[in-house]
């Protein structure tokens, strides 16, 4: 997420600097220690035992899935590719580990919004649906040529991710902050006359019902990500050192 770098180091949003890029591939990312003057790592540990305090993961739900049980044992993460919290085995086990090592992982709203307020209704009253509608441009779901727009998928968050693991982690966020991976449902739609990423989120609970529609200008400087995703990643580092705790 491009912005996030240039936001942090340059524009001081977050109040923080990047010290430490882990990557796979040094020769890609040379130009980022000479830009922001960061250090570059292709080793974990010696990533995780350099000037950092915290660990901010945007790569894969794969790569978060091989990387956070070692990251969380040494410091807290804030990650995006919330995915990788589909596999309920790593889930359990990533809680223990934070426990044991009291350490936190943060999950961004991502491009949606309304987490807040479905946490509340869920732990502490009832919710009986959790439903999520996505709409996306048809060339970032499927290489087949729509000419009018298509269900590409109905079913549940759990197997939205696996099926979609670039497309659709809001599911998951959406699924750890209410009824749970099974019972979450999605539709996801190719549609070939948007260019924005449209999330509509639409809860029924004992509260009442909530509907919650976002429509996702693209990242500029990485077109296939929404722009809100990237603000939710640097907004939620810059409220951990905030005093007054909104939400
Ligand atoms: N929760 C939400 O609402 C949203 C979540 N996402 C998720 O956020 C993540 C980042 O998205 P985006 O910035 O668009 O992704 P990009 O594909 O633009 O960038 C991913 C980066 O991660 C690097 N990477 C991938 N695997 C590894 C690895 N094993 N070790 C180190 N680096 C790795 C890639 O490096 P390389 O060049 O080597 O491939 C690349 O630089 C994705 O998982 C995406 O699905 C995105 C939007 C919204
Ligand atoms: O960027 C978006 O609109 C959402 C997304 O890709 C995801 O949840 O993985």
């Amino acid at each position: 997420m491009g912005v996030s770098i240039t936001e942090i180091n340059q524009n001081n949003h977050a109040q923080m600097q990047i010290m430490s890029v882990y990557v796979r591939n040094k020769e890609k990312y040379e130009w980022l220690e000479t830009e922001f003057g960061v250090k570059l790592y292709t080793e974990l540990e010696s990533f995780l035992t350099s000037n950092i305090d915290i660990v901010v993961e945007a790569a894969t739900v794969e790569a978060a899935q091989n990387l956070l049980p070692t990251i969380i044992k040494h410091m807290d993460i804030v990650l995006i590719s919330i995915g990788a919290l589909v596999d309920e085995s790593l889930l359990q086990r990533v809680i223990e580990l934070a426990e044991a090592h009291q350490h936190n992982i943060h999950l961004p709203s991502g491009a949606i919004g309304g987490l807040d307020l479905l946490q509340n209704a869920h732990s502490l009253a009832t919710v009986q649906t959790v439903a999520l509608t996505t709409r996306k441009p048809a060339h970032s779901l499927t290489n087949e040529k729509l000419n009018k727009e298509k269900v590409i998928f109905k079913g549940t968050a759990q197997e939205a991710i696996k099926q979609f693991p670039k497309n659709i982690n809001v599911s998951i966020a959406l699924s750890l902050a209410g009824l749970g991976i099974k019972q979450t449902t999605v539709r996801l739609i190719a549609d070939p006359d948007i260019d924005k990423n449209i999330h509509q989120v639409d809860v029924v609970g004992d509260f009442g019902e909530a509907s919650f529609v976002v429509k996702n200008n693209p990242l500029p400087s990485n077109p296939k990500t929404s722009y809100s995703a990237a603000l939710s990643l640097l907004g939620t580092l810059e409220r951990l050192v905030q005093r007054i705790k909104i939400g």
